[in-house]
């Protein structure tokens, strides 16, 4: 992920005659992005899910270079100064971030790709891909969320905590995004996932 490529401002370009267009979910942490994620692409192989850059520690199971690449603070700073990243924030304490060359590269190959991330970097993806489709995913409620961070059982106390507190904020901007819908019943909030992306 070397080579710094140019934002462009939308997927349709005299030089890809075939674009293809980037989809973003976004969502409060434990609202079930990532396990709808999981479905999505068992059922779409056809999708492109961009695998993010993060200094978080890898939990139990996690691979490198499969759910996240794991780096230090002072190579993420490197690589945010070489713009290297489509997007990236700071979330509760570590930074996350979109490789830039990859995903761009795939969706001039024609390609829906799929970005699972949080609220600041989502906002900065609509800003620079107006045709970018973001879907928002709500809990049910706010104690249905907090089951689920707990249910997961991989954070500690204190970033259950600030993810919570982090969540408040995040359900306020749902409204910002195209679409929003509520992971209650998980076949239900798939399909309507499947039909914002395909019908
Ligand atoms: N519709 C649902 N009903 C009940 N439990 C669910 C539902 N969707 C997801 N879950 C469960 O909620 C927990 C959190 O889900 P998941 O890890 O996918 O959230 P996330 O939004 O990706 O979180 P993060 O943003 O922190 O990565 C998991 O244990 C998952 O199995
Ligand atoms: N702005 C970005 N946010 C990202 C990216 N990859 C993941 N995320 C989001 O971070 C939180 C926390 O994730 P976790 O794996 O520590 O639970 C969650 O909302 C993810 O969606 C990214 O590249 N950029």
């Amino acid at each position: 992920m070397i080579q710094v490529l140019p934002i462009q401002s939308s997927a349709t370009t005299k030089e890809s005659p075939n674009p293809g267009r980037l989809i973003v979910l976004t969502g409060p942490s434990g609202v079930g992005k990532g396990t709808l994620m999981r479905s999505l692409l068992q059922r779409h192989p056809q999708l492109y899910y961009s695998v993010s850059v993060t200094t978080r520690s890898p939990r139990p199971g996690e691979i490198d270079g499969k759910n996240y690449y794991f780096i230090n603070r002072s190579k993420f700073e490197q690589l945010i100064a070489e713009g290297e990243f489509l997007e990236w924030a700071e979330f509760t304490g570590n930074y996350y971030g979109t490789p830039r060359e990859a995903v761009l590269n795939q969706i001039n190959s024609g390609k829906l790709v799929v970005l699972e991330i949080e609220l600041e970097g989502a906002r900065q993806i609509r800003a620079s891909f107006p045709s970018a489709l973001s879907i928002f995913i709500l809990p049910p409620s706010f104690d249905e969320l907090e089951r689920r961070i707990r249910s997961r059982a991989q954070d500690s106390e204190e970033a259950i905590a600030r993810r919570l507190h982090r969540a408040q904020e995040e359900i306020k901007a749902a409204d910002e995004f195209d679409i929003q819908i509520v992971n209650d019943d998980f076949q239900t909030a798939l399909n309507d996932i499947e039909a914002a992306l395909f019908e």
